[in-house]
């Protein structure tokens, strides 16, 4: 069943169940009835150059994916407007199974760099996740089983991987008649990997002095746990020092330069900065530099993702390609240019025209069909997009009829929405069985005049035991109750 305002999916984070998709209340943007449009300004839609080949930070900028950049600027960017090569890096603790669509800000930022030729370096926290970050939180964390980390670890590191392989196949299909630049290298890493061989005394011995106390206590992510009752556990002091270090190695061993993170990493990327400008033999690498990202938050101001319970994870375990459509599709009138910069590669002509179009009907949703269809092909590879569409137009009643029973069991599989049933039941023992009610409570929805069957709703007042002709295909069979849910079935 597709019960259209609910929540199924449930993930283990830090040992705690947690909602992933309620289509109705999961964040600003999927609330119909509070929907609204506010007309984007000019510079809502300028934004994202056309040539793809202007300087890569203004155009992050102006897609709304830079919030801080380490100074100097300046010498950022005369590194980025020269011909060489850029490495750069992006950490993700495991503290979930999966990455959710606010980590994806930061690795939009990599993916950008990575089409256009530049190397990219992804950090999976295999011991900064012991730690525990305490950045952007108010309390300590839930300690995590090893084992549950390590399998997070696992998990993540493949999302990571398919993020960047169905990123650049996106790319690139979605380019391909305009240029023809070879991307980057993609290095994934873990950082259990350095980690496990340093030893307590020689970490203080050779990067204790390196290391200020003043400015550790600075930081807002340490400060603000200070003035708290609980104060914070050494652990969670040490944890920049952990993030400092994972950049002086990659700057040290694999010339990354440049570290990505959303704002509120901003701490942890300036320590490392701070110990990598402190080292004097390193510098010949040039210097090192920081570009945090905008958290994504909801309309309440809450950081979308993890600590808040309120992330959309991109495992297709977890959630598949149409759910993440739905998400898409369910966003705000307002967001929807600012998610068409953030989450597409769509140029800011193409933007602008999509935006122009939505607006002299927004109740179409053109807007949010285009940004769920680039999406979803971006994340579950070129395709997922509009197989999801169509899967959408049957569940929302805009079937035309046109799609064989084969390829709408094939959709319906990949959703995780089909059900099945024999062919020699009737429509009340099917009733019953879908939606786990009495024969009364079947009897009476029929009465009221609330099940509609096949594409073209027919509605049935009552018990039908031959339920051939209303088969798709001679096979398949759309049945509706009242406009909440939709069925899809395969008869066997
Ligand atoms: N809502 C968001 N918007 C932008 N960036 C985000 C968002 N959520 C996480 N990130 C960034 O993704 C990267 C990885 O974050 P991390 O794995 O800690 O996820 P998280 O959701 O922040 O986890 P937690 O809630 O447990 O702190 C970091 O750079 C982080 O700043
Ligand atoms: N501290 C980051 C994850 C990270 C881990 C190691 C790094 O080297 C960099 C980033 C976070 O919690 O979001």
């Amino acid at each position: 069943m597709l019960e259209l305002r609910s929540c199924s999916n449930l993930v283990n984070s830090s040992r705690r169940l947690v909602p992933l998709v309620t289509y109705s209340g999961l964040s600003a943007i999927t609330l119909p009835k509070s929907r609204f449009y506010s007309q984007p300004s000019a510079l809502e839609v300028q934004g994202t150059s056309d040539s793809r080949s202007d300087n890569i930070l203004d155009e992050l900028k102006q897609r709304g994916l830079v919030s801080q950049v380490s100074q100097p600027e300046s010498f950022l960017r005369t590194k980025l407007n020269g011909n060489d090569k850029i490495k750069l890096y992006c950490g993700v603790d495991p503290t979930a199974q999966s990455l959710h669509l606010g980590n994806l800000v930061p690795l939009m930022v990599l993916l950008h760099f990575y089409v256009k030729g530049h190397d990219i370096v992804t950090v999976i926290g295999g011991a900064t996740g012991k730690v525990g970050d305490p950045s952007g939180r108010k309390t300590e964390r839930d300690v995590m089983e090893n084992d549950i980390r390590q399998s997070n670890v696992a998990s993540i590191s493949q999302q990571l991987q398919r993020f960047f392989k169905n990123g650049l196949e996106y790319y690139r299909n979605r380019c391909a008649l305009t240029e023809d630049v070879p991307s980057g290298k993609y290095t994934p890493r873990n950082n259990f990997n350095w980690w496990k061989d340093i030893k307590m005394l020689d970490f203080l011995a050779d990067f204790g002095r390196h290391i200020r106390v003043q400015s550790m206590l600075a930081r807002d992510s340490i400060s603000s746990r200070l003035q708290t009752k609980n104060g914070l556990g050494f652990n969670e002091f040490t944890y920049q020092v952990l993030q400092a270090y994972d950049f002086y190695h990659l700057y040290k061993e694999e010339n990354v330069t440049i570290q990505v993170g959303g704002n509120d990493q901003w701490g942890n990327i300036t320590a490392g900065i701070d110990l990598i400008n402190r080292i004097q033999p390193i510098k010949n690498k040039g210097l090192p530099f920081g570009i945090t990202v905008p958290l994504l938050t909801t309309a309440t101001g809450e950081k979308f993702g993890k600590s808040a319970g309120n992330a959309v994870f991109i495992d297709p375990s977890i959630n598949t390609a149409y759910d993440v459509y739905q998400f898409f599709y369910n966003t705000l009138d307002a967001d929807v240019p600012k998610f068409l910069k953030i989450f597409t590669f769509l140029n800011s002509s193409e933007i602008k025209k999509i935006v122009e179009t939505h607006i002299k009907s927004p109740s179409l949703r053109y807007g949010q069909t285009l940004l769920a269809k680039e999406v979803t092909d971006m994340l579950y590879g070129v395709g997922s997009g509009s197989d999801s569409e169509a899967l959408s137009n049957i569940i929302f009643g805009r079937y035309d009829g046109t799609l064989s029973a084969a390829k709408l069991v094939d959709l319906c599989k990949k959703a995780r929405i089909l059900q099945y049933a024999d062919r020699e039941i009737d429509l009340i023992k099917l009733i019953c069985k879908l939606v786990n009610c009495s024969v009364s409570e079947a009897r009476r929805k029929l009465s009221q005049g609330s099940v509609y069957l096949h594409h073209s709703k027919s509605k049935v007042n009552e018990n039908i035991s031959n339920l051939a002709p209303f088969l798709i295909d001679d096979r398949v069979l759309i049945l509706r109750i009242g406009k909440q849910k939709c069925f899809i079935i395969e008869m066997r």
